[in-house]
């Protein structure tokens, strides 16, 4: 599913009228039924259409258009439909217009007895900061929310007051318990403040044809397009059929990256994990980790730096390579020379080999730590390496920049960068963004705060090195890994709660996630959120 800026949802009306004769009024008859329809899939299973007071504020466009069809939908299906026209003041009232002195106080009393507020006002076509009386309009449904939890508010297309290209928000807009956006997700929802206001998204269909999509680059992390990548799993395999997993991860004071990453990797379906350990710590992982395999590394030099010992680790671990098809490097590394010399060493031994035979390289946090304090540090990787940084070593990585982890800015910087430095580059944040370098993108709408704590970033690199394992191109793993991770803590956090989650919890939910999204049915178009 794609996602789209303004100006490409009206090129694709545009061409959907030029091409195909599909002209607006067509459009907004398919968007009108297809918003009922989506809304009465999705009442509250104590909510039946028949008798369900459902008030609409119509705007003065195509948005208030759509209401209007929407409306005269649920009339017919059996709901009590109230209309309010904003800019003329004219209410009706199952279809009897009331009179201009009754509108204010029948209004008020239509607003308290709603079950839903249906936003119209205004969709893409917003071209300024909302008029005051809008801002009073939307203020007194709010009022009413406040004091009735239960009126529940549905946008359509969008919460009228927020920006769709920038993801900014207009002091008066009001938060939507759903949002039934039409063809396409807008691409500012995905960014901080409008992701707050959007409630559960659901995409209707304006019944546009998808071959005028094809210009689009960025897309929306779903069950189908995460199902279509997802490995298969012949009847006839054995653990060389989903390829092996090197990581150099862990140390003394972090050894708990490495269990993570390796037993997410695991959980992601890859045939075989070894951990490259020194001989010191291997009791550790050896007790934790049964299933795992050892690649032993010389031990780190007390004192120091020697590039001979360095060599010799990294020529210890290489040694081992051939046969792998993934190779994670990062978590827990810590960021002593010893490190980022045997890093080096690596690279340099990857880069030297033809690319069909060297793993696959997936670096992550003090990989990326490492790299950072070096000049073009991005033209030491292999082709095809992807990256995982979260804001904080993103701004490492772009000369100590400040890098936001929610706002539209990211997006901009992610594109540019993973163009500059010819990687898969997934910039972790409440909606995690995977750009490849030809700038496709791919984003996650499923924001989980329960996600930030320690390990979850471990989990999530062992995931997509165990997809890189199992044969996908880099861009259909990290987007995998980044799904599907998301789906992992949602499992969790449907019975945690949004706090308490420990990323060793994600783990057995890996294969759940991966067998739901095999056997569910999913429709495209209205893949819902709980937020
Ligand atoms: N176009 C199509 O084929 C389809 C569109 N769909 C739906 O239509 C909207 C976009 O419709 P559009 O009419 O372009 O825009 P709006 O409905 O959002 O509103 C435009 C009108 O609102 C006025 N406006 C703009 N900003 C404000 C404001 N801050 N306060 C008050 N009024 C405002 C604007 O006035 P101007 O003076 O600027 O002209 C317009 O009168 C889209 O979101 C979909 O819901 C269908 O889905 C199908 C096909
Ligand atoms: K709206």
């Amino acid at each position: 599913m794609h996602i789209v800026t303004v100006a490409e949802m009206r090129e694709l009306e545009a061409q959907a009228e030029h091409q195909y004769g599909l002209t607006s009024p067509i459009l907004m008859r398919h968007a009108g039924q297809s918003a009922a329809d989506i809304f009465m899939a999705q009442l509250l299973p104590h909510h039946s259409i028949n008798d369900l007071e459902v008030l609409f504020l119509i705007g003065p466009g195509n948005n208030g258009g759509d209401g209007m069809i929407m409306a005269d939908n649920l009339a017919r299906a059996g709901a009590l439909v109230s209309l309010y026209t904003w800019k003329t003041h004219e209410l009706t009232i199952r279809g009897q217009p009331i009179a201009e002195q009754q509108i204010d106080k029948e209004l008020t009393s239509g607003l308290q007895s709603a079950d839903y507020v249906i936003d119209a006002l205004l969709g893409t076509g917003t071209s300024r900061p909302l008029n005051e009386d809008m801002r009073a309009l939307l203020a007194r449904v709010e009022g009413e929310r406040k004091q009735r939890p239960d009126l529940r508010v549905v946008a359509i297309d969008q919460p009228t007051g927020v920006h769709t290209d920038s993801g900014e928000v207009d002091p008066g807009t009001l938060r939507a318990d759903m949002t039934i956006t039409l063809a396409c997700p807008k691409i500012g929802f995905f960014f901080f403040p409008a992701r707050d206001f959007i409630g559960e998204l659901h995409v209707g269909s304006i019944a546009l044809p998808p071959t005028l999509e094809h210009n689009l680059s960025t897309e929306m992390l779903n069950t189908g397009l995460c199902r279509a990548s997802l490995p298969k799993r012949p009847l006839n395999s054995n653990k060389g059929t989903f390829g092996k997993v090197m990581l150099f991860c862990g140390s003394q004071p972090y050894p708990g990256s490495a269990y993570l990453a390796g037993s997410s990797a695991a959980r992601a379906g890859a045939g075989l994990i070894t951990l490259a350990v020194t001989e010191k710590m291997l009791p550790t992982y050896a007790s934790s980790f049964h299933e795992a395999t050892f690649a032993i590394l010389p031990e780190e030099p007390k004192s120091e730096i020697s590039r001979g010992q360095a060599h010799d680790r990294a020529q210890a671990l290489t040694e081992h390579l051939p046969g792998y098809r993934a190779l994670l490097m990062g978590p827990g590394l810590g960021q002593s020379p010893e490190t980022r010399e045997t890093i080096l060493q690596v690279l340099e031994d990857l880069r030297n080999q033809p690319p069909n035979k060297r793993p696959r390289l997936i670096i992550d946090a003090d990989g990326l730590n490492n790299l950072s304090a070096l000049e073009h540090w991005w033209t030491l990787l292999p082709e095809g390496t992807v990256i995982t940084p979260h804001p904080g070593e993103m701004g490492r990585l772009c000369d100590s920049l400040k890098v936001s982890g929610g706002s539209i800015d990211r997006l901009q910087l992610a594109r540019e960068k993973a163009r500059e430095w010819n990687v898969i580059l997934v910039l972790k944040g409440a909606c995690t963004l995977v750009v490849s370098p030809l700038g496709e993108t791919r984003i996650n709408w499923k924001a989980n705060p329960a996600l930030a704590t320690a390990g979850t970033g471990d989990v999530l690199a062992g995931m997509i090195a165990g997809f890189l394992a199992q044969g996908l191109i880099p861009f259909d793993a990290a987007s995998l890994g980044v799904y599907l991770h998301s789906c992992a803590a949602e499992r969790v956090s449907s019975e945690l709660g949004d706090a308490g989650l420990l990323a060793s919890d994600l783990l057995p939910q890996i294969p759940r996630v991966m067998r739901d999204i095999l056997h569910t049915s999913f429709e495209e178009g209205s893949d819902i959120t709980e937020r």
